[in-house]
């Protein structure tokens, strides 16, 4: 792999403490290596520390301790405009007085470019982006998803090892927000760089990481791939957090490390289970909308039995509240026939799927 295209990010035990006074650690001993290539998504609360994590990395901010490495050299002496990273922000951050064409060749002039390579390369990145009919307008005449195109050709036509993304589609609606995820994981993956990606929409973060981060006051509470973290939930706050969740107190009898024999409504499942429910003192199952199963049964009663409250129609799906005493639990049933749908106010026996449920430590 040539220099160009390496970009292997390591930070070890960062801590950062913005006000001494209160010692509140907005990162707290964060470890984490980013491999060449992939791209990795910090996802969690507001204020887990996820901007911190990703304004240390460009350089904006200085960490309390801990190091940032890239390829093995030490990032953190370096300044910001020296580190082989770029940004690319919420808000755009266009120069306004500049067309889209000098927006975009700004760091490359900055960075002493020849005229005529740095014509070529800013011709390059606009076409890449589908801004050549844009290239002399100002940024004041774009739509929000044009002005965030040039942010991203502005990001990339440096050749930067990282890429670093702060929420970057906020600010787009619903259906611009779709075509634009995909439009950055094929940009990132052509160029083969490292991207490191904040965002609090754990759709987002599905949808285009390699490795989701799920971060809670400053800690990774977990970092995998969007599978792991969807099925596969190392703790309730994450399985809470990412996708809706249904949860299930139950007693267990463990089988081995990674699965379980469980009691609920009167029947016994095996289910998978985390290597932590070993020791765990109490266990609750995870059981996702769409691995609840229902079946309509007027004369349902006991710990199964459940009241349909709403049966919302997607299009594709109908999303059910079901209402089990005080409890309220969410199902999912795709497509269903017309003739299928449950209607409001239905009786309902609750089934669930075992192999597509989760037993992890409460
Ligand atoms: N410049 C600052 N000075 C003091 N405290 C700060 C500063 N920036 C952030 N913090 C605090 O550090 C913690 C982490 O903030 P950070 O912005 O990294 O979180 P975040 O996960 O990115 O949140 P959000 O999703 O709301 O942007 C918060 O408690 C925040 O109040």
């Amino acid at each position: 792999m040539t220099e160009q295209n390496a970009g292997e990010l390591e930070l070890s035990q960062l801590v950062k403490i913005y006000d001494p006074a209160s010692e509140l650690r907005a990162v707290d001993g964060l470890s984490l290596r980013i491999a060449a290539g992939e791209f990795v998504t910090l996802l969690g609360p507001s204020g887990c520390g996820k901007t911190t994590v990703l304004r240390t990395v460009a350089g904006f901010e200085t960490p309390t301790s801990g190091s940032l490495t890239l390829d093995g050299k030490n990032l953190l002496r370096l300044a910001p405009s020296r580190r082989p990273v770029s940004m690319v922000f919420q808000s755009y951050a266009l120069f306004p007085h500049m067309t889209v064409r000098e927006n975009v060749g700004y760091g490359l002039k900055a960075a002493g470019v020849k005229s005529r390579e740095l014509t070529e390369r800013v011709d390059q990145a606009l076409a890449t982006m589908n801004l050549t009919p844009y290239a002399d307008r100002a940024p004041a005449q774009l739509s929000g998803g044009q002005q965030q195109r040039v942010a991203l050709a502005r990001a990339m036509v440096t050749r930067p090892q990282v890429m670093l993304f702060d929420e970057p589609l906020s600010n787009l609606d619903a259906a611009l927000r779709e075509q634009m995820r995909l439009e950055i994981r094929r940009l990132q993956r052509q160029l083969g760089t490292t991207a490191l990606y904040v965002t609090h929409d754990q759709a987002e973060a599905m949808a285009m990481s390699d490795r989701v981060v799920v971060m809670n006051s400053g800690r990774i509470e977990q970092a995998g791939p969007p599978t792991e973290i969807y099925r596969r939930p190392a703790s309730r706050f994450v399985a809470g957090f990412v996708g809706r969740a249904n949860f299930f107190e139950v007693q267990r009898q463990q089988v081995d490390e990674s699965s379980a024999e469980i009691q609920l409504w009167g029947a016994s499942y095996r289910v998978p289970a985390h290597s932590r429910t070993r020791e765990a003192r109490e266990v609750v199952l995870l059981v996702r909308p769409e691995s609840l199963r229902l079946v309509p049964d007027a004369a349902a009663e006991g710990p199964a039995a459940a009241v349909v409250s709403a049966a919302v129609f997607m299009g594709d799906r109908v999303e059910y509240e079901l209402s089990r005493g005080e409890q309220r639990l969410m199902a999912t049933v795709m497509d269903p026939a017309e003739a299928e749908i449950i209607p409001e106010g239905s009786r309902v026996r609750m089934d669930l799927v075992p192999e597509r449920s989760w037993l992890l430590p409460a």
